[in-house]
């Protein structure tokens, strides 16, 4: 059932090569992707209808409607096959052979996480997932529920004081930016336990680099340009350093106390290290590689769940039916305000978690991720020669009415109440921490902190979004609102 047009000129691109064809040839190209994302980057969306996709994938959202949901065009000089067809995407995304793999990261990417699992392969991968899984089993997960409620605990206070000194009793709020302070300081606690703040320097010196990396995925590449001691270049150095000098120091000292205490902890370090100290004291990763999956916890699980947050509060609040209705869930299973959150209850809130899904669903985080075929290989019927580049659009993919039904643009909980599994025609629908092996391993870390944050807010504070928002979801790596989220929050309970 591929709406499958460009056929023939996918068939002459495999039977005739990658390199050296006629531009032509190919549907599109970078200089047009540009510009689509330049002439949709001034828009601002009607936020009832949730299609995002004129806005962060123009130019796959233009082709699509022309093309249908699997074509080729060209990136620079890359062949990309956009990858639109459920069968497909669930082929490459379980794919063990090693017939797809990640990208090339670039040197921006690779200086900031260096060989941490999102960017490892193979058997280097395997042996990374091995020590890094442990420390997200939900029994450990458990564990970090209390240091989940103690950083949003605070920042809840500090709204509830703004709101309460207001003569309204109300506080307008810039959420986005809140949420991206409580995920950083949840990351620190969880991963470093007692070390805490060291922890928190690394991860201000790493949000820093990441400033610098990004501003320089636009640029010209100049060879050698990194080794020259440019401004931004001797700042870059210097918080290098300062990652991995405090890294190194909180691992050693950890290393040390365990010998004393005979335990590593139950921080996302402690359980790594744990995992690492293999059968006969030989360790599975080296200080490096363990340094590298620090670096890859803060990247990877902070924003990401920050932008969770955001944008289910954009839904509830533009949805006041739907945050009474988790409100009242939240005071049956977890008691009113004060009453301390546990995960088990926490687990029970299937409003919560429908919303959850929802969210991920319309507004996650990740638009869409690319693999490359390492070999000729055969794709559902298609031949994609070694080299092309798979784009898979989770944004799309999200919305199509034929796997959704006809309210794939609405906002429905109600479609995960049977389980996540069961939303849609397809069962592996949803795509938002992508599936199979490389699925995301902090999925279930994830969900619990927005639902103890979640829970927090709902028990203290009625909210609706500020007049003054504008609805223009922007892909900066990471799907988020471009102008902010005001919310008003009003005090609830006594
Ligand atoms: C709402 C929050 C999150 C979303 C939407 C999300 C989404 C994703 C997605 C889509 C991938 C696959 C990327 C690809 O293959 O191209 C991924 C991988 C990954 N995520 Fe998450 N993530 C979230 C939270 C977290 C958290 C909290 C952590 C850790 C603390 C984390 C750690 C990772 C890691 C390490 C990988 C690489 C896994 C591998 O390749 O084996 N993520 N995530």
């Amino acid at each position: 059932h591929l709406a499958w047009r460009p056929y023939a000129v996918a068939r002459a691109f495999a039977r005739q090569g990658v390199r050296g064809r006629p531009y032509r040839f190919f549907v599109g190209n970078s200089g047009e992707v540009k510009a689509m994302r330049a002439a949709a980057s001034g828009q601002t969306l009607d936020r009832s209808s949730h299609d995002i996709t004129p806005r962060v994938l123009p130019h796959l959202r233009a082709w699509t409607s022309l093309y249908g949901k699997v074509f080729l065009w060209w990136s620079g000089s890359t062949p990309m096959l956009c990858v639109g067809n459920y069968d497909m995407v669930k082929r490459v995304l379980s794919d063990k052979a090693g017939l797809y793999m990640k990208p090339d990261p670039g040197p921006a990417m690779m200086a900031l996480l260096g060989r941490g699992l999102i960017f490892t392969e193979g058997e280097d991968w395997v042996r990374h997932r091995s020590v890094v899984h442990p420390a997200f089993a939900m029994d450990k997960l458990k564990l970090m529920t209390g240091a989940m409620e103690a950083c949003a605990g605070e920042v809840i206070r500090a709204l509830e004081a703004r709101a309460a000194a207001s003569a309204s009793g109300e506080a307008t709020v810039e959420v986005g930016h809140q949420f991206t302070e409580l995920t950083a300081d949840v990351i620190s606690h969880t991963a470093f336990g007692s070390s805490y703040r060291q922890g928190k320097e690394v991860f201000l010196a790493q949000r820093e680099l990441q400033h610098i990396a990004f501003a320089s995925f636009n640029r010209v590449r100049v060879p050698g340009l990194k080794y020259i001691p440019t401004k931004s270049n001797v700042r870059r150095w210097q918080l290098e350093l300062t990652v991995r000098g405090t890294l190194m120091a909180i691992i050693n000292e950890r290393i040390a106390a365990a010998k004393e205490a005979r335990e590593y902890g139950t921080d996302l370090l402690g359980l790594m290290l744990e995992a690492n100290s293999g059968d006969g004291g030989q360790s599975v990763m080296s200080m490096d590689e363990i340094i590298d999956e620090c670096k890859t916890f803060f990247f990877a699980g902070h924003d990401t769940t920050a932008h969770l947050l955001t944008w289910a509060m954009f839904l509830l609040g533009t949805h006041p039916e739907w945050q009474q209705r988790l409100r009242e869930e939240v005071l049956r299973e977890c008691g009113g305000a004060g009453t301390p959150l546990h995960a088990d209850a926490l687990n029970k809130l299937k409003l919560v978690t429908m919303v959850l899904y929802e969210t991920l669903r319309l507004y996650g985080a990740v638009n869409i991720t690319v693999r490359q075929a390492t070999a000729d290989v055969n794709l559902c019927g298609v031949q994609v020669p070694k080299g092309t580049a798979l784009s898979i659009p989770f944004a799309m993919l999200h919305r199509d009415e034929e796997v959704w039904g006809r309210d794939a643009g609405e906002f429905n909980p109600f479609r995960f109440q049977n389980g996540v599994g069961r939303a849609a025609a397809l069962p592996n629908a949803l795509m938002s921490f992508s599936l199979g092996p490389r699925s995301c391993i902090g999925q279930d870390f994830a969900m619990l902190e927005a639902k103890a944050t979640l829970a927090l807010i709902l028990r203290r504070f009625a909210f609706e979004v500020g007049p003054e928002y504008k609805h223009a979801p922007a892909d900066l790596l990471t799907l988020q609102p471009q102008h902010g989220l005001p919310v008003v929050l009003k005090l609830v309970g006594p």
